[in-house]
Protein backbone atom coordinates (compact mmCIF):
# COMPACT_ATOMS: atom_id res chain seq x y z
CA UNK A 1 0.00 0.00 0.00
CA UNK A 2 3.07 2.37 0.89
CA UNK A 3 6.69 2.16 -0.60
CA UNK A 4 9.50 4.04 0.17
CA UNK A 5 12.56 3.54 -1.84
CA UNK A 6 15.40 5.40 -1.15
CA UNK A 7 14.03 8.54 -0.14
CA UNK A 8 16.18 11.57 1.01
CA UNK A 9 15.59 15.14 2.71
CA UNK A 10 17.98 17.32 3.17
CA UNK A 11 16.75 20.75 4.59
CA UNK A 12 18.98 24.04 3.13
CA UNK A 13 19.87 26.41 6.03
CA UNK A 14 21.92 29.75 5.80
CA UNK A 15 24.50 27.55 7.45
CA UNK A 16 24.51 24.26 5.40
CA UNK A 17 22.64 21.66 5.22
CA UNK A 18 21.05 18.91 7.62
CA UNK A 19 19.78 15.70 6.38
CA UNK A 20 16.55 14.62 7.94
CA UNK A 21 16.18 11.57 5.82
CA UNK A 22 19.28 9.62 4.58
CA UNK A 23 18.16 6.75 1.82
CA UNK A 24 15.02 5.47 3.26
CA UNK A 25 13.18 2.17 1.71
CA UNK A 26 10.94 0.48 3.87
CA UNK A 27 7.02 -0.82 2.32
CA UNK A 28 3.86 -0.88 4.37
CA UNK A 29 1.58 -4.02 3.39
CA UNK A 30 -2.54 -3.72 2.85
CA UNK A 31 -4.35 -3.54 6.30
CA UNK A 32 -0.87 -3.45 8.17
CA UNK A 33 -0.41 -1.25 11.24
CA UNK A 34 3.41 -0.39 10.32
CA UNK A 35 5.43 2.48 13.29
CA UNK A 36 8.22 3.95 12.70
CA UNK A 37 10.27 4.81 16.45
CA UNK A 38 12.94 7.25 16.44
CA UNK A 39 14.19 9.74 19.32
CA UNK A 40 13.46 13.88 18.73
CA UNK A 41 15.07 14.67 15.32
CA UNK A 42 15.34 11.33 14.48
CA UNK A 43 13.07 12.80 10.98
CA UNK A 44 10.16 11.03 11.88
CA UNK A 45 7.80 13.83 10.95
CA UNK A 46 9.82 14.47 7.74
CA UNK A 47 9.36 10.95 6.80
CA UNK A 48 5.63 10.67 7.23
CA UNK A 49 5.08 14.18 5.96
CA UNK A 50 7.09 12.73 3.23
CA UNK A 51 4.33 10.10 2.58
CA UNK A 52 1.51 12.47 1.38
CA UNK A 53 3.84 15.02 -0.01
CA UNK A 54 2.84 17.64 2.20
CA UNK A 55 7.26 17.34 2.19
CA UNK A 56 8.32 17.29 -0.75
CA UNK A 57 11.51 14.36 -0.83
CA UNK A 58 14.99 15.44 -2.58
CA UNK A 59 15.04 11.82 -4.27
CA UNK A 60 13.65 8.75 -4.34
CA UNK A 61 9.92 7.14 -4.60
CA UNK A 62 7.21 7.61 -2.21
CA UNK A 63 4.93 4.60 -4.16
CA UNK A 64 1.25 4.93 -2.72
CA UNK A 65 -1.47 2.56 -3.64
CA UNK A 66 0.84 1.99 -6.88
CA UNK A 67 1.30 5.63 -7.66
CA UNK A 68 4.73 7.48 -6.95
CA UNK A 69 3.22 10.39 -6.01
CA UNK A 70 6.02 13.03 -6.61
CA UNK A 71 5.19 12.49 -10.44
CA UNK A 72 1.72 12.83 -10.42
CA UNK A 73 -0.12 16.26 -11.54
CA UNK A 74 -1.25 19.06 -9.02
CA UNK A 75 -5.07 17.16 -9.49
CA UNK A 76 -3.98 13.60 -9.64
CA UNK A 77 -2.04 14.22 -6.15
CA UNK A 78 -5.18 15.37 -4.61
CA UNK A 79 -6.95 12.51 -5.56
CA UNK A 80 -4.64 10.43 -4.30
CA UNK A 81 -4.47 12.66 -0.72
CA UNK A 82 -7.74 12.06 -0.29
CA UNK A 83 -7.01 8.20 0.12
CA UNK A 84 -5.01 9.21 3.10
CA UNK A 85 -6.51 10.42 6.17
CA UNK A 86 -4.00 12.04 9.10
CA UNK A 87 -3.92 12.65 12.59
CA UNK A 88 -1.99 14.87 14.79
CA UNK A 89 -0.39 15.02 18.26
CA UNK A 90 -1.90 18.43 18.81
CA UNK A 91 -5.16 17.17 16.74
CA UNK A 92 -5.81 20.24 14.93
CA UNK A 93 -9.65 20.70 15.04
CA UNK A 94 -11.25 23.91 13.95
CA UNK A 95 -12.07 25.55 17.40
CA UNK A 96 -14.58 27.74 15.62
CA UNK A 97 -16.72 24.34 14.45
CA UNK A 98 -18.46 21.94 16.68
CA UNK A 99 -17.76 17.85 16.92
CA UNK A 100 -20.08 16.99 14.13
CA UNK A 101 -18.97 20.21 12.04
CA UNK A 102 -15.57 18.91 12.07
CA UNK A 103 -16.06 15.61 11.37
CA UNK A 104 -18.23 17.23 8.07
CA UNK A 105 -15.82 19.16 7.06
CA UNK A 106 -13.69 17.07 4.58
CA UNK A 107 -16.99 15.51 3.24
CA UNK A 108 -18.35 19.59 2.78
CA UNK A 109 -14.96 20.34 0.84
CA UNK A 110 -15.89 17.17 -1.43
CA UNK A 111 -19.07 18.61 -2.51
CA UNK A 112 -21.00 15.48 -0.68
CA UNK A 113 -24.54 15.71 -0.42
CA UNK A 114 -25.76 17.10 2.92
CA UNK A 115 -27.78 14.17 3.58
CA UNK A 116 -25.12 11.66 2.93
CA UNK A 117 -22.91 13.70 5.14
CA UNK A 118 -25.31 13.69 8.13
CA UNK A 119 -25.53 9.53 7.79
CA UNK A 120 -21.42 9.33 7.24
CA UNK A 121 -20.85 11.42 10.45
CA UNK A 122 -23.70 9.79 12.79
CA UNK A 123 -21.91 6.28 12.15
CA UNK A 124 -18.26 7.87 12.66
CA UNK A 125 -19.70 9.58 16.16
CA UNK A 126 -21.12 5.81 17.17
CA UNK A 127 -17.97 4.28 15.47
CA UNK A 128 -16.09 6.82 17.99
CA UNK A 129 -18.18 6.81 21.18
CA UNK A 130 -18.91 10.51 21.12
CA UNK A 131 -22.58 11.25 20.10
CA UNK A 132 -23.55 12.98 23.14
CA UNK A 133 -20.67 15.31 21.87
CA UNK A 134 -21.70 16.24 18.55
CA UNK A 135 -22.85 19.83 19.35
CA UNK A 136 -20.14 20.40 21.78
CA UNK A 137 -17.11 22.64 20.86
CA UNK A 138 -13.74 21.71 21.06
CA UNK A 139 -12.64 23.71 23.93
CA UNK A 140 -15.19 21.61 26.09
CA UNK A 141 -13.60 17.93 25.42
CA UNK A 142 -10.52 16.22 26.61
CA UNK A 143 -7.37 15.39 24.85
CA UNK A 144 -9.06 11.55 24.07
CA UNK A 145 -12.45 13.13 22.71
CA UNK A 146 -10.71 15.13 20.53
CA UNK A 147 -8.20 12.78 19.53
CA UNK A 148 -11.80 10.76 18.58
CA UNK A 149 -13.22 13.43 16.91
CA UNK A 150 -9.89 13.60 14.70
CA UNK A 151 -10.17 10.36 14.00
CA UNK A 152 -13.71 10.81 12.53
CA UNK A 153 -12.49 13.38 10.58
CA UNK A 154 -9.83 11.70 9.01
CA UNK A 155 -11.94 8.71 8.15
CA UNK A 156 -14.63 10.85 6.82
CA UNK A 157 -14.19 10.20 3.03
CA UNK A 158 -13.11 6.74 3.70
CA UNK A 159 -9.50 7.12 3.00
CA UNK A 160 -7.61 3.39 2.49
CA UNK A 161 -4.60 4.61 4.57
CA UNK A 162 -4.45 6.82 8.02
CA UNK A 163 -1.19 8.45 9.21
CA UNK A 164 -0.78 9.12 12.60
CA UNK A 165 1.77 11.92 13.95
CA UNK A 166 2.53 11.23 17.49
CA UNK A 167 -1.51 10.98 17.88
CA UNK A 168 -0.56 9.60 21.59
CA UNK A 169 2.33 11.63 22.47
CA UNK A 170 -0.13 14.55 24.65
CA UNK A 171 -2.41 11.89 25.80
CA UNK A 172 -2.43 10.20 29.59
CA UNK A 173 -1.45 6.82 29.91
CA UNK A 174 -5.34 5.42 30.16
CA UNK A 175 -6.54 7.60 27.56
CA UNK A 176 -3.32 6.49 25.34
CA UNK A 177 -4.55 3.13 25.53
CA UNK A 178 -8.33 3.59 24.61
CA UNK A 179 -6.70 5.65 21.59
CA UNK A 180 -4.83 2.84 20.45
CA UNK A 181 -7.68 0.19 20.78
CA UNK A 182 -10.06 2.68 18.96
CA UNK A 183 -6.94 2.54 15.66
CA UNK A 184 -6.53 -1.08 16.15
CA UNK A 185 -10.30 -1.12 16.08
CA UNK A 186 -10.66 0.47 13.32
CA UNK A 187 -8.19 -1.25 11.15
CA UNK A 188 -9.57 -5.26 12.11
CA UNK A 189 -12.97 -3.54 10.82
CA UNK A 190 -12.11 -2.04 7.81
CA UNK A 191 -8.81 -3.12 6.72
CA UNK A 192 -7.36 0.74 6.77
CA UNK A 193 -3.48 0.37 6.68
CA UNK A 194 -1.53 2.70 9.42
CA UNK A 195 1.67 3.96 8.88
CA UNK A 196 2.02 5.62 12.86
CA UNK A 197 5.03 7.79 14.15
CA UNK A 198 6.30 7.41 17.71
CA UNK A 199 8.72 8.26 20.23
CA UNK A 200 7.48 5.19 22.89
CA UNK A 201 8.05 1.48 22.41
CA UNK A 202 5.05 1.09 24.52
CA UNK A 203 2.92 2.31 21.45
CA UNK A 204 4.63 0.04 18.79
CA UNK A 205 3.81 -2.66 21.49
CA UNK A 206 0.76 -2.18 21.54
CA UNK A 207 -0.46 -2.21 18.30
CA UNK A 208 1.80 -2.25 15.56
CA UNK A 209 2.45 -5.52 13.47
CA UNK A 210 5.79 -4.15 12.07
CA UNK A 211 8.77 -1.33 13.38
CA UNK A 212 10.72 0.60 11.39
CA UNK A 213 13.67 1.98 14.20
CA UNK A 214 15.04 5.63 12.54
CA UNK A 215 18.60 7.46 14.22
CA UNK A 216 20.18 10.78 12.46
CA UNK A 217 17.74 10.26 9.11
CA UNK A 218 18.61 6.43 8.69
CA UNK A 219 16.86 3.47 8.67
CA UNK A 220 18.49 1.32 10.90
CA UNK A 221 16.66 -1.71 11.97
CA UNK A 222 13.12 -3.12 10.67
CA UNK A 223 10.89 -6.06 10.83
CA UNK A 224 8.00 -7.54 12.41
CA UNK A 225 7.20 -6.49 15.88
CA UNK A 226 7.66 -9.97 17.88
CA UNK A 227 11.34 -10.59 15.87
CA UNK A 228 12.27 -7.21 16.82
CA UNK A 229 11.60 -7.42 20.37
CA UNK A 230 13.18 -10.72 20.74
CA UNK A 231 15.97 -10.31 18.69
CA UNK A 232 16.86 -6.38 18.06
CA UNK A 233 20.44 -6.20 16.49
CA UNK A 234 20.65 -2.42 17.00
CA UNK A 235 21.88 -1.00 20.19
CA UNK A 236 19.41 2.37 19.88
CA UNK A 237 16.26 -0.58 19.41
CA UNK A 238 17.70 -2.19 22.60
CA UNK A 239 17.78 1.14 24.58
CA UNK A 240 14.25 1.77 23.33
CA UNK A 241 13.14 -2.01 24.54
CA UNK A 242 14.59 -1.03 27.84
CA UNK A 243 13.35 2.29 28.10
CA UNK A 244 10.17 1.30 28.31
CA UNK A 245 10.73 -2.03 29.84
CA UNK A 246 12.62 -1.88 33.06
CA UNK A 247 11.91 -2.68 36.90
CA UNK A 248 13.45 -0.70 39.82
CA UNK A 249 15.75 -2.49 42.91
CA UNK A 250 13.19 -1.85 45.54
CA UNK A 251 13.90 0.90 48.02
CA UNK A 252 14.26 -1.64 50.90
CA UNK A 253 17.26 -3.42 48.98
CA UNK A 254 18.64 -0.04 47.19
CA UNK A 255 19.10 1.20 51.10
CA UNK A 256 21.67 -1.92 51.90
CA UNK A 257 22.92 -3.19 48.86
CA UNK A 258 26.57 -2.75 48.50
CA UNK A 259 28.94 -2.18 45.32
CA UNK A 260 31.39 -5.02 45.63
CA UNK A 261 31.35 -8.06 47.47
CA UNK A 262 31.78 -9.14 51.03
CA UNK A 263 32.36 -12.75 50.30
CA UNK A 264 28.93 -13.89 52.58
CA UNK A 265 26.57 -11.27 50.26
CA UNK A 266 24.75 -12.25 47.18
CA UNK A 267 24.68 -10.68 43.95
CA UNK A 268 21.85 -9.06 43.09
CA UNK A 269 21.18 -10.15 39.50
CA UNK A 270 18.73 -8.41 36.40
CA UNK A 271 18.21 -10.67 33.47
CA UNK A 272 16.32 -9.56 30.29
CA UNK A 273 14.46 -12.74 28.98
CA UNK A 274 12.94 -12.73 25.22
CA UNK A 275 10.68 -15.01 23.92
CA UNK A 276 12.98 -17.59 22.80
CA UNK A 277 14.15 -18.60 26.36
CA UNK A 278 11.49 -19.85 29.21
CA UNK A 279 12.48 -18.32 33.00
CA UNK A 280 11.47 -21.07 34.76
CA UNK A 281 13.07 -23.51 33.04
CA UNK A 282 16.36 -21.45 33.00
CA UNK A 283 16.17 -21.03 36.72
CA UNK A 284 15.09 -24.46 37.53
CA UNK A 285 18.52 -25.60 35.30
CA UNK A 286 20.92 -23.69 37.10
CA UNK A 287 19.27 -24.60 40.49
CA UNK A 288 20.12 -28.61 39.21
CA UNK A 289 23.24 -27.71 37.72
CA UNK A 290 24.53 -25.27 40.53
CA UNK A 291 22.87 -25.72 43.52
CA UNK A 292 21.63 -21.85 43.94
CA UNK A 293 18.95 -20.41 44.87
CA UNK A 294 16.94 -17.64 42.31
CA UNK A 295 14.84 -15.84 44.75
CA UNK A 296 13.04 -13.02 42.56
CA UNK A 297 12.80 -9.81 44.01
CA UNK A 298 10.78 -8.08 40.98
CA UNK A 299 9.97 -8.68 37.76
CA UNK A 300 8.21 -6.80 34.52
CA UNK A 301 7.16 -9.44 31.86
CA UNK A 302 5.27 -8.66 28.83
CA UNK A 303 3.97 -9.83 25.38
CA UNK A 304 4.26 -8.10 22.00
CA UNK A 305 3.08 -9.60 19.19
CA UNK A 306 2.66 -12.85 21.19
CA UNK A 307 6.29 -12.98 21.85
CA UNK A 308 6.97 -12.75 25.73
CA UNK A 309 10.23 -10.71 27.02
CA UNK A 310 10.95 -9.02 30.16
CA UNK A 311 13.20 -8.22 32.74
CA UNK A 312 13.60 -10.22 36.22
CA UNK A 313 16.04 -9.05 39.74
CA UNK A 314 17.04 -12.01 41.05
CA UNK A 315 19.09 -12.68 44.38
CA UNK A 316 21.22 -15.33 43.27
CA UNK A 317 22.01 -17.65 46.61
CA UNK A 318 24.78 -20.12 46.88
CA UNK A 319 28.25 -20.54 47.29
CA UNK A 320 30.83 -17.63 45.77
CA UNK A 321 31.85 -20.34 43.03
CA UNK A 322 28.42 -21.68 42.43
CA UNK A 323 27.27 -18.51 42.11
CA UNK A 324 29.63 -17.16 39.76
CA UNK A 325 28.45 -20.40 37.48
CA UNK A 326 25.50 -19.15 37.63
CA UNK A 327 25.72 -15.88 36.28
CA UNK A 328 28.05 -17.22 33.43
CA UNK A 329 25.80 -19.88 32.25
CA UNK A 330 23.30 -17.09 32.35
CA UNK A 331 25.09 -14.72 29.71
CA UNK A 332 26.13 -18.28 28.12
CA UNK A 333 22.44 -18.47 27.25
CA UNK A 334 21.98 -14.84 25.45
CA UNK A 335 20.93 -13.71 28.47
CA UNK A 336 21.59 -9.87 28.71
CA UNK A 337 23.03 -10.13 32.17
CA UNK A 338 23.81 -7.23 34.59
CA UNK A 339 24.96 -7.62 38.42
CA UNK A 340 23.47 -4.67 39.88
CA UNK A 341 25.35 -5.01 43.48
CA UNK A 342 25.61 -7.35 46.07
CA UNK A 343 22.98 -7.65 49.41
N1 LIG B 1 11.45 22.75 7.79
C1 LIG B 1 12.67 22.45 8.25
N2 LIG B 1 13.72 23.26 8.02
C2 LIG B 1 14.95 22.96 8.47
N3 LIG B 1 15.25 21.85 9.18
C3 LIG B 1 14.25 21.01 9.44
C4 LIG B 1 12.90 21.26 9.03
N4 LIG B 1 12.12 20.24 9.45
C5 LIG B 1 12.92 19.39 10.11
N5 LIG B 1 14.20 19.84 10.12
C6 LIG B 1 15.37 19.16 10.72
O1 LIG B 1 15.38 17.83 10.27
C7 LIG B 1 15.73 16.93 11.33
C8 LIG B 1 14.61 15.91 11.53
O2 LIG B 1 13.46 16.61 12.03
P1 LIG B 1 12.07 15.89 12.28
O3 LIG B 1 11.11 16.94 12.79
O4 LIG B 1 11.68 15.13 11.08
O5 LIG B 1 12.44 14.88 13.47
P2 LIG B 1 11.48 14.12 14.48
O6 LIG B 1 12.06 12.77 14.64
O7 LIG B 1 10.08 14.22 14.03
O8 LIG B 1 11.68 14.95 15.81
P3 LIG B 1 10.60 15.33 16.96
O9 LIG B 1 10.17 14.02 17.56
O10 LIG B 1 11.38 16.18 17.91
O11 LIG B 1 9.50 16.06 16.27
C9 LIG B 1 16.00 17.80 12.54
O12 LIG B 1 17.37 18.03 12.62
C10 LIG B 1 15.25 19.08 12.24
O13 LIG B 1 15.86 20.19 12.88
Amino acid sequence: MIELQQVSKTFHKKNGGVTALDNVSFTVGKGNIFGVIGASGAGKSTLIRCVNLLERPGSGKVIVDGKNLPDLSSSELARSRREMGMIFQHFNLLSSRTVYENIALPLELDKTPVSQIKTRVDELLALVGLEEKRNDFPSNLSGGQKQRVAIARALAARPKILLCDEATSALDPATTSSILSLLKNINRKFGITILLITHEMDVIKAICDEVAVISDGKLIEKGRVGDIFSNPSSPVTREFITSSHDVAVPFELEQVLTESSNGTDYPLVKLRFTGKLNAGTVFSETSRLFEVDNEIVAANMDYAQGIKFGVILILVKGTQENVQQAIEYYKSNNIQTEVLGYV
